[in-house]
């Protein structure tokens, strides 16, 4: 049996009169990457904010590796990692520099090259924040979230914007993280990304978990329903040409 890293229980956050968690309840083992799936608006990032200190709740119980929230959100911070929206970087600075910025937010002594070798970005140690492409912005910021070796990381949306390739780096990479052992918690609007990269999945709407279950699972239980796809005729889709074409190779413009 896998061990709960993370234990939400009834997790209410009230903005005004207005509920955007419902009181939720999951937990997610240590080790797996678990997906929180939902339209916009469904609370995904209120969720994940609660849990990751930056947002009070209006009541409900979040331990995060035997730390409970309201007692101890200073031993949470120093065991997650948390990407932040790449806008806060300092787009003039170079990557070693901005590395060497974090670092010293965590107090952390970290080597840069190589924790840009983790993200396939040694080449681009010189380069300027704001001249990385999309895909290699996406990369160093979920490096720096690596930068106090955390036990968990928060992604949320990280291949929004990107192009197939980029897309399915970030899978890989996203990949070896967890098998380094971290555990990952991601959002994403993809459901091909959620079936590709998540152990397991909570779907949220209004406000509620509407499903928690493997991907397998969650599709078993909805075919067991009678539902039939309608029939795919052609064993390819637009995607698989466009890679077949462009290939799998990561583009570094
Ligand atoms: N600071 C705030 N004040 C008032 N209402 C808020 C605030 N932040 C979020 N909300 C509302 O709470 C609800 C949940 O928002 P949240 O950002 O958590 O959703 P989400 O599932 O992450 O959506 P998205 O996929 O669009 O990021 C939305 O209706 C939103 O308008």
């Amino acid at each position: 049996m896998s061990n709960v890293i993370i234990s939400v229980k009834d997790l209410v956050k009230k903005y005004g009169q207005f509920e955007a968690v419902k009181g939720i309840s999951f937990d997610v083992y240590e080790g797996e990457i678990f997906g929180l799936l939902g339209p916009n608006g469904a609370g995904k990032s209120t969720s994940l904010e609660i849990i990751e200190t930056l947002r009070d709740k209006t009541s409900g119980q979040v331990i995060v590796a035997g730390y409970n929230l309201d007692t101890h959100p200073e031993e949470i911070k120093k065991i997650i990692g948390v990407q932040l929206q790449t806008s806060g970087f300092y787009p003039g600075l170079n990557l070693i520099e901005l590395i060497g910025l974090f670092a010293g937010l965590y107090n952390r002594k970290v080597d840069p090259k190589e924790l840009l070798r983790s993200v396939n970005l040694e080449d681009k140690a010189k380069a300027k924040f704001k001249d990385l492409s999309g895909g290699q912005k996406q990369r160093f910021s979920i490096a720096t979230t690596l930068i106090n070796d955390p036990r968990i990381i928060f992604l949320d949306e990280p291949t929004t914007g990107l192009d197939p390739q980029a897309r399915r780096n970030l899978w890989d990479l996203i990949k070896q993280i967890r098998s380094k052992g971290t555990t990952v918690i991601i959002t994403t609007h993809y459901m091909d990304e959620a079936e590709l990269l998540c152990d397991r999945i909570a779907i949220i709407d209004s406000g509620k978990i509407v499903a928690l279950d493997t991907t397998d699972n969650l599709i078993d239980a909805l075919v067991a329903t009678g539902f039939e796809r309608p029939k795919d005729i052609k064993k390819a889709n637009l995607e698989d040409v466009f890679i077949q074409l462009t290939g799998h190779a990561l583009r570094e413009q």
